[in-house]
């Protein structure tokens, strides 16, 4: 429409005429700008949008990774936990019957006789050795003996007191330690121990298992080296079995 003004002829002389034309070219120049800026700020955006995405893509991928990582981690920890828990029972439990081993007996006998020693208190030990267990290997086979040796060790664990430690000694020898307790008091808990191995119904080829076990008992003195303790422990054991088996003996 202003074009067609400006270019009619008849409107040459018009005073008008230039003014419209200079307003209409700084229009133009103008709307050539507004475009222009538009197409900038267009291209801005898709070039800002394209960026986002990229980055939420290597924030979700790095998330999924650091996921992954953590739930390694986890299972690592895990595995480390267990493998510890089994070196633990590996280096203190016997692999046969699952009480303590002699390692733990020692380190056991260490502490609780430097306890006994420091407070004045008692300390009990006993000594145990399954009867005639050559002949149940010989009789019965080793691994009917092993059995034995097992529910030996389930009687000996469910005898103790809840602050008593027992464990295996080696072959078929156990020990039981009893802070506190005076060896009279310890032989109470031995006799019903000693009842309750006794009283194992085992059969192997047909046949009942006769199991008995006999017992030393000694109580450390105040000063006593805790290996003179297991070696009258040991003689004690000794009389037991001289004195007929299936029994208890004090040491003196
Ligand atoms: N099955 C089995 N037998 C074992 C184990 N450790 C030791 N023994 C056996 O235990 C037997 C111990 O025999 P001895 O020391 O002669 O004593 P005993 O036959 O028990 O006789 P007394 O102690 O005098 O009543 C041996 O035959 C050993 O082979 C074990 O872990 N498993």
């Amino acid at each position: 429409m202003i074009e067609t003004l400006l270019a009619d002829p008849e409107n040459e002389g018009n005073a008008l005429r230039h003014p419209l034309a200079e307003l209409y070219e700084e229009y133009r120049s103008l709307l050539y700008q507004i475009d222009r800026i538009t197409r900038i700020s267009d291209r801005y955006q898709n070039v800002s949008r394209e960026e986002k995405d990229a980055l939420a893509g290597r924030y979700n991928k790095q998330l999924r990774q650091l996921e992954k990582i953590a739930r390694i981690s986890d299972r690592y920890q895990s595995m480390m936990r267990d493998l510890n828990e089994a070196l633990k029972d590996a280096s203190t439990k016997d692999a046969l019957t699952g009480i303590g081993n002699r390692r733990m007996l020692m380190e056991s006998l260490k502490a609780e006789t430097a306890r006994a020693e420091r407070l004045e208190r008692p300390l009990t030990i006993v000594l145990i050795d399954v009867d005639r267990f050559k002949s149940v290997n010989d009789l019965y086979g080793h691994e009917a003996g092993d059995k034995v040796l097992v529910r030996i060790a389930n009687a000996i664990r469910s005898g103790v007191r809840d602050y008593d430690l027992c464990g295996r000694w080696g072959g078929e020898e156990f020990m039981v330690i009893m802070p506190e307790v005076p060896a009279d008091e310890g032989a109470v808990v031995v006799e019903r121990m000693r009842e309750a191995i006794a009283g194992i119904d085992m059969v192997a080829d047909d046949k009942s298992v006769q199991i008995s076990a006999s017992f030393g008992i000694a109580e450390r003195r105040p000063g006593e080296r805790i290996s003179d303790t297991i070696n009258r422990a040991d003689a004690a054991l000794f009389d037991a079995k001289r004195n007929g088996r299936n029994r208890y003996e004090i040491a003196a």
